[in-house]
C-alpha cells in the first residue's frame, strides 16, 4: 500500500526544468530521506508531493484522506509580533489543551507552551514545529531540512525522535537533508536527487553507489562533485557517461566530506 506516489514527474520553475522524470513511492512506516545539493529540486519535489505546486507533467497520487504532517524548511516569526507556542499550535485550527500538551510532551518541549515563538532556539523551534505536525495523528510526516542549524548531537537526537515516533505509531517519514552522516544511519531508504533521481536504496547500498559518490564524493573532491555531477550510469532517457553541470541557480556552499 502506497501513501504517496509520483510517476513521471516533470516540473518547471521560472524558465528551468527543476524535476525530470521523477518516480517514487512512500509506504507506511518507512523513513525515506531525499539527499541532494543546493538547488537540486528537493523542496520542489516535497512541495509537489504535498500538492503545493503542480507538476508540468506526470502524476502525484496521495491515498485518499491521507493525513500529512508537514514541517517546513524554515519559519520566520517577526519578533515584534508576540506569539506563544500554545497559540501557534492552534493556528489555523483550534487544538484542545490535551492534544497540545501531548504533542509538546512527545517532542520533548512539554514546558514550552507559554514561551514566545521568536525566543526559541533552532532546536526548540524544530521540536515545536514537529509537535504541530503531529497533532491530528499524521500517517506521514514530511520534513524539509528539519535539522538545519542544529549541532550534530541535536540533529542525532531529532532523528532518534523521528524513529521513535515511527516505531510507536507506524507513521512514515519523508525528509529532505544535506547531512550525510546522521541521515544515512537514520533512514531506511535514501534517494539522491539532482533534478532527477540519481540513485536510491538502503543507506548501505547508496553510500557505495558511484552516483552517490559522484554527488557527495570523498575528501575535497566531494565539494567539487556537488557541482560537477559525473554520470557513469544510464537513466531511462538513455544518457550515458556525460557530465552534468550544476543545476541552474545552484549556490556555492560549504559541504561536508562524506
Ligand atoms: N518559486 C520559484 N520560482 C522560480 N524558481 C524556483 C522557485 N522555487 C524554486 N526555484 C528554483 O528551482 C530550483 C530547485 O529549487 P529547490 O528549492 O527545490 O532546491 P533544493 O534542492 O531544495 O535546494 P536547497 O538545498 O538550496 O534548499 C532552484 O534552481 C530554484 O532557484
Amino acid at each position: 500500500m502506497k501513501l504517496i506516489e509520483a510517476t513521471g514527474l516533470m516540473l518547471r520553475r521560472g524558465d528551468q526544468d527543476v524535476l525530470r522524470d521523477v518516480n517514487l513511492a512512500i509506504r507506511p512506516g518507512e523513513i525515506v530521506t531525499i539527499l541532494g545539493p543546493n538547488g537540486s529540486g528537493k523542496s520542489t519535489l516535497v512541495r509537489a508531493l504535498i500538492g503545493l505546486v503542480a507538476p508540468r507533467s506526470g502524476v502525484v497520487t496521495r491515498r485518499p484522506g491521507l493525513r500529512i504532517g508537514y514541517v517546513p524548511q524554515s519559519l520566520h516569526i517577526d519578533p515584534a509580533m508576540p506569539l506563544m507556542v500554545r497559540r501557534f499550535l492552534s493556528l489555523p485550527a483550534r487544538v484542545d489543551d490535551a492534544a497540545a500538551e501531548h504533542a509538546l510532551g512527545r517532542t520533548g518541549v512539554a514546558e514550552f507552551g507559554s514561551r514566545q515563538m521568536s525566543n526559541l532556539s533552532g532546536g526548540q523551534l524544530q521540536r515545536v514545529l514537529l509537535a504541530r505536525a503531529l497533532i491530528g495523528g499524521p500517517e506521514i510526516l514530511i520534513l524539509d531540512e528539519p535539522t538545519q542549524g542544529l549541532d550534530q548531537p541535536g540533529e542525532a537526537a531529532f532523528y532518534r525522535l523521528l524513529e521513535e515516533l515511527r516505531d510507536e505509531t507506524g507513521l512514515a517519514v519523508l525528509m529532505v537533508s544535506h547531512d550525510l552522516h546522521v541521515v544515512m544511519s537514520a533512514s531506511d531508504r535514501v534517494i539522491c536527487l539532482n533534478g532527477h533521481i540519481c540513485c536510491e536504496g538502503t543507506p548501505q547500498v547508496v553510500s557505495t553507489a558511484p552516483e552517490y559518490r559522484a554527488l557527495f564524493g570523498l575528501g575535497t573532491q566531494g565539494a567539487l562533485a556537488l557541482y560537477r555531477h559525473e554520470h557513469d550510469h544510464a537513466h531511462d532517457g538513455g544518457h550515458h557517461g556525460h557530465v552534468h553541470g550544476p543545476v541552474e541557480g545552484t549556490r556555492e556552499k560549504d559541504t561536508q566530506d562524506a
